[in-house]
């Protein structure tokens, strides 16, 4: 049977335990940026932390913090956070956070990967936790900023001050994670699920799925235009009705034909054998196999990942989607 998760909303939480903290935001990428400036938005002191100058440099002075170096930032934190890339973490934790590491302090992850697969082992006398955002971090800024707040897990992994999950909740609050809920759940479950839901479903799932249905369509020598608003585009709108209503929403809002054929053909695509995979790619997260490739991919400099993104940059999908961007953009809410 499974268990009832421990769900947390703004009122059973308060900033007051991290408020006065200084907070070093590792990194001002995807979710660099939207934490820095969401903490910074609900009153905490952030300072930002980063390599060298560069894009990020120049993109939180934009943003109007002064970006120290990374080492720098973390001698003067209490609250150290970790949001530069999952594989560069060792490295920046080795050389830039555990030689200034003082009794006391917070080492904060927004993905349990470095803890869970123990390329990071901080010392005892630190607290470490997790404050996990399930969506992409330009959505966790932009939510923030329109009064709303994207969910986030929180989970504890070491907790020598006796506070942590009160901590993981108050920088879940300033997120504006509990404006929606926080989720209790621990380094291993956000870990395991987080990397399965990404490759089968989110990232990789949806991504082929797309791809296999619009160059099919194109192979059979229907238009490209037409491929691309049927399977790509309207995606957005089902999933959009599906997020607001759920299922049962967006299937009032499309027509029989298209609930009996779905009903029929969907099972049909997407069929045991899919279920079957699904299963093998979760199993060789959860035994430790996908993060030793990982790593080893990324040893190598990241050919694999590389050669996708041109791929992709080149491919006949992404082509039509510039060539259309014009007629979509338009075509956009306004308000
Ligand atoms: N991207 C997301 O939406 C998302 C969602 C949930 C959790 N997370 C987690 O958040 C963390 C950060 O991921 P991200 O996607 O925001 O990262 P990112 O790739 O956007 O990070 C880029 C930042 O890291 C810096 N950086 C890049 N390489 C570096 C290196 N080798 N050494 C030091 N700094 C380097 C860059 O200058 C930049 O400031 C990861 O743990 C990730 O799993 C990400
Ligand atoms: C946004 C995602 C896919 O949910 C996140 O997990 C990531 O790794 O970027
Ligand atoms: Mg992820
Ligand atoms: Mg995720």
């Amino acid at each position: 049977m499974s268990r009832i998760a421990k769900i947390y909303t703004d009122k059973d939480v308060t900033l007051d335990i991290i408020k006065g903290k200084k907070i070093a935001v590792l990194g001002y990428g995807s979710q660099g940026r939207a934490w820095a400036l969401n903490l910074r938005d609900s009153g905490l002191n952030v300072t930002v932390g980063l390599e060298r100058q560069g894009k990020s440099w120049d993109q939180a002075t934009a943003d109007g913090f002064k970006p120290e170096k990374t080492e720098d930032a973390v001698k003067k934190a209490d609250v150290v956070i970790f949001l530069v890339p999952d594989m560069a973490q060792r490295l920046v934790y080795r050389e830039r956070v555990q030689p200034y590491l003082r009794e006391g302090m917070d080492l904060v992850f927004a993905h349990g990967f470095n803890i869970h697969y123990r390329l990071i082992e901080p010392p005892k006398n630190v607290d470490v936790y997790m404050v996990a955002p399930k969506g992409p971090g330009p959505i966790v800024r932009d939510f923030y900023t329109k009064g709303g707040g994207v969910p986030v897990l929180v989970a504890v992994h070491q907790n020598y001050s006796g506070k942590a999950m009160e901590k993981a909740l108050a920088i879940a609050k300033g997120l504006g994670g509990t404006r929606a809920g926080a989720i209790e759940t621990t380094f291993k479950e956000e870990t395991e699920t987080d990397l399965i839901g990404e490759q089968t479903i989110l990232v990789g799932g949806v991504m082929e799925l797309m791809k296999s249905a619009f160059e099919t369509l194109v192979e059979m020598g229907y238009q490209p235009e037409v491929a691309y608003f049927e399977t790509i585009n309207e995606l957005k709108m089902i999933v959009d009705l599906i997020y607001d209503k759920g299922f049962m929403g967006m299937l009032r809002a499309v027509s029989d034909t298209a609930k009996y054929g779905g009903f029929t053909v969907g099972k049909h695509v997407i069929n045991e054998e899919t279920r079957r995979r699904i299963r093998e790619a979760a199993e060789k997260v959860r035994s430790g196999k996908f993060a030793e490739e990982w790593i080893e991919e990324y040893g190598r400099g990241s050919p694999t990942l590389q050669k996708g993104m041109e791929d992709m940059d080149k491919s006949m999908e992404e082509q039509t989607g510039r060539r259309l961007k014009e007629i979509i953009e338009r075509g956009k809410p306004k308000a």
